[in-house]
């Protein structure tokens, strides 16, 4: 049976989870969205973009062949694009239109199930544009990327080396007499490889490669480079360029490879702002830390961040909507079967996905604001704070994007066989967010990064030298004592700090072992790699959860007092949820004891109980509209069973009665004609 709500039909499950709700719904809505103002500017966005029906296909993407399905997908970035010019850049607010605008980023999500070709035009291409150039070189190259008359990608992978950087092979040598620099990829491993959009869709592209000039090598700097014919998008003579073929997500991507046979470039095509090459080929530096050139990843280590938190916003508002609509097994005789939802392994499956998705997206805007700042101090010419950013950045993009990439598949698995349908929305989620711990700096490679840190911070912090804000904590490190277990939200962040510290201080140790045994400082680093891994882990783990429980404090001071009591369960679900999948850390770093552990179990379980009733009130206050979330089971309305037939009957397979592989090949085998 149906209800009518809103004149929508409603399923009666869901109906009746929004009205046992105890809590303002829109109050949420402008927490997660970071204020009133940007909800109602969101809403105003997403209106103009969606309203008319324009993010819509006739036949869903999953049908489609692989060359449909990306000339589909350059059909509808093209209306996006246009729409992005004419009217969302004005009320988005921005000076110039899109760029680092999450909203219109999030709202694009509607018109691809993947992803858009010109993502990494967006993300990428005007990024470096506006990181890595001179003024001069800006005010040349950044009106033309706005204006998308010329459409770029970000070329610095080669099929050889992603993660080493250093080891790249594409070779720039700098020509005095014609002023230009000769591209060549010298061998099959130095082509580039993966870059999205580059495969059919950009014209230039951004391309990182070994600085040569007078005979020596300078390491790697960024050229802007035209690839494809401004008319006829033809291939410049010289380029070899191609698509790479099925992935398990983005293939409305067209990922590329790009080789150069000796192809030519003005010298001003160097992107010129952290370093030059003068005239007659003189090398200049300029930049003050010689990482500046590695700017535009950090800056999209940082996006990523908050665009996994939104996708672990989505999964999350499938799941738990269709694990209120389901109902499964009887272990009540005597009572109607239950909603999944009321299992307490299903509430242990799902509410940490809602509580995660919010833990990321405030860490996210509090990375964004940290960025800001540090970014203002370069611009003054100071560099100190970029190590600590560095260090933070890389690992809150490894643990968000491989926490949610987890319980993506986590919010699958609570959605049972259903979950595996293309049309539940979370296969296509699940694709997307995996490949986000690869990208822009594997995971293990990251987290390696901020354990460099780490143990400096723990070397200075053990010559009573001052520590930088995020790893002040490990002054305490040195005590000699066990830190002292509390339950309290601000007892349990301590013992995550003490977790890390006392994991950085087993690597220090370990490795001055290792080397008065005889090994060199990178063996004896080497060796340690697991646990250095591990304690980046639990700093970063740390940060999250202090974040989070700051963040939160400070939002709800003013709100409603039950609002505050759930976003108050929330954070306190996600430290207890962190505590004990942590048991065995806490047993070694901290004065919990067995009951302790044992009691914090049952709190858990009961704090689970407490959220129970405002799960469904929870993901709605997500408020993501159903066309961003491209989900049978997942919509607004609950008509799960309804819509799962609807989008099996669309199947071309369904179209005749009877299939072309019957009388081709099931005849002649079943009548043993075969
Ligand atoms: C209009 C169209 C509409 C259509 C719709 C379109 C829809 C889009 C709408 C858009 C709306 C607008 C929104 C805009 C935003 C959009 C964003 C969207 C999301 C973004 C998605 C983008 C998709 C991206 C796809 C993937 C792209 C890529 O993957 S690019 C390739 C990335 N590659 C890597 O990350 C490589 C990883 N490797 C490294 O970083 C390095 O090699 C290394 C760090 C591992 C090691 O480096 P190196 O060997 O040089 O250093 P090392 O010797 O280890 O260290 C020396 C010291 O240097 C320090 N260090 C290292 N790196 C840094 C650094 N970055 N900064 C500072 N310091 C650094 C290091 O710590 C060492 O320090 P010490 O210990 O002190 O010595
Ligand atoms: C969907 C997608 C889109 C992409 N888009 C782009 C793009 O637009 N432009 C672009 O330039 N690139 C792009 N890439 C490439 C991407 O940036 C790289 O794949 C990524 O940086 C990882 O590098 P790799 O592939 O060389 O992995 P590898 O470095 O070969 O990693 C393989 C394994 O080795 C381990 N490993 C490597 N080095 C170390 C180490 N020092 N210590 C310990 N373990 C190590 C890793 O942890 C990993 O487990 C894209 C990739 C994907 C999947």
């Amino acid at each position: 049976m149906t209800q009518t709500n809103n004149n929508m039909t409603v399923n009666p499950d869901l109906a009746m989870e929004r009205a046992k709700c105890n809590f303002n719904v829109l109050e949420v809505t402008h927490i997660f969205d970071g204020g009133e103002r940007n909800t109602l500017q969101r809403k105003k966005i997403e209106d103009v973009a969606l309203n008319s029906g324009a993010s819509k296909d006739a036949l869903g993407e999953e049908h489609m062949s692989p060359k449909e399905k990306y000339e589909n997908a350059v059909r509808k970035s093209c209306i996006y694009a246009t729409m992005m010019k004419n009217e969302l850049a004005e009320l988005s607010g921005l000076e110039s239109f899109g760029v680092s605008s999450p909203v219109i980023r999030r709202t694009a999500d509607a018109f691809f199930k993947e992803v858009s070709p010109f993502l990494l035009h967006l993300g990428m291409f005007v990024p470096t544009i506006m990181g890595q150039c001179t003024p001069e070189q800006q005010s040349y190259w950044l009106p033309r990327a706005l204006d998308m008359q010329i459409i770029g990608t970000y070329a610095q992978t080669e099929l050889g080396h992603g993660t080493f950087i250093r080891g790249l092979e594409t070779t720039a040598t700098y020509d005095p007499e014609t002023e230009e620099f000769v591209l060549h990829s010298p061998t099959l491993s130095s082509y580039k490889w993966w870059a999205g959009g580059l495969g059919k869709t950009v014209n230039y592209c951004i391309v990182v490669a070994q600085l040569y000039t007078k005979g020596e090598c300078h390491g790697t700097h960024p050229f802007i480079v035209q690839i494809r014919d401004e008319d006829t998008h033809v291939p410049l003579p010289g380029i070899k360029v191609g698509e790479i073929g099925p992935k398990m997500g983005f293939n409305t991507a067209d990922n590329g490879f790009l080789g150069f046979d000796h192809y030519r470039i003005p010298r001003e095509h160097m992107l010129m702002k952290n370093a030059q090459v003068l005239k007659d080929g003189t090398y200049v530096k300029v930049a003050r830390h010689g990482k500046l050139t590695y700017g535009t990843m950090v800056f999209v280590r940082v996006v990523l961040v908050n665009e996994v938190a939104f996708n672990l916003a989505k999964a999350s508002t499938i799941a738990v909507r269709y694990s209120a609509i389901r109902r499964q097994s009887k272990p009540k005789p005597d009572e109607v079967e239950p909603q999944i939802l009321d299992y307490v392994t299903q509430q242990h499956k799902l509410f940490i996905a809602i509580a995660t998705a919010h833990a990321l997206q405030l860490c996210s805007t509090w990375l964004w604001e940290s960025f800001s700042a540090v970014l203002a101090q370069m611009k003054g010419g100071n560099t100190d704070t970029l190590p600590e950013f560095h260090a933070l950045s890389s690992c809150l993009k490894a643990i968000s994007t491989s926490d949610s990439a987890h319980l993506i598949e986590q919010c699958r698995h609570a959605c049972g066989g259903h979950g595996y349908m293309i049309s539940s929305g979370i296969p296509n989620l699940y694709n997307f967010v995996s490949a986000t711990r690869t990208y822009e700096g594997d995971y293990t490679v990251l987290l390696l990064q901020t354990a460099r840190f780490l143990v400096k911070a723990y070397e200075q912090a053990e010559a009573k030298k001052p520590l930088t804000p995020t790893v002040s904590y490990l002054a305490h490190a040195f005590s000699g004592s066990r830190a002292t277990w509390d339950n309290s939200p601000d007892g349990i962040i301590r013992s995550f700090q003490a977790l890390a510290a006392g994991k950085t201080a087993v690597c220090v140790t370990n490795m001055r072992k290792r080397m008065r045994a005889g090994l060199s400082q990178v063996d004896a680093w080497e060796m340690s790699t697991i646990q250095l891994v591990a304690a980046a882990e639990a700093h970063c783990r740390a940060v999250i959860a202090d974040t989070y429980r700051k963040e939160i404090v400070r939002l709800t001071a003013n709100s409603s007092p039950n609002v505050k009591v759930v976003m108050d369960q929330l954070t306190t679900l996600y430290l207890y949820y962190w505590a004990l999948e942590r048991t065995g850390d806490l047993l070694m770093f901290t004065s919990v004891s067995q009951k302790d552990l044992v009691d914090l179990q049952i709190a858990y379980e009961e704090l689970l109980l407490k959220i129970r009733p405002n799960a469904v009130g929870l993901v709605d206050a997500f408020d993501l509209r159903d066309e961003l979330l491209h989900s049978t089971l997942g919509s607004y309305d609950g008509r799960v069973y309804e819509r799962l037939m609807e989008e099996a009957l669309k199947s071309p397979m369904n179209k005749e009665p009877v299939s072309d592989a019957y009388s081709k090949y099931l005849r002649p085998m079943m009548k043993g004609k075969l």
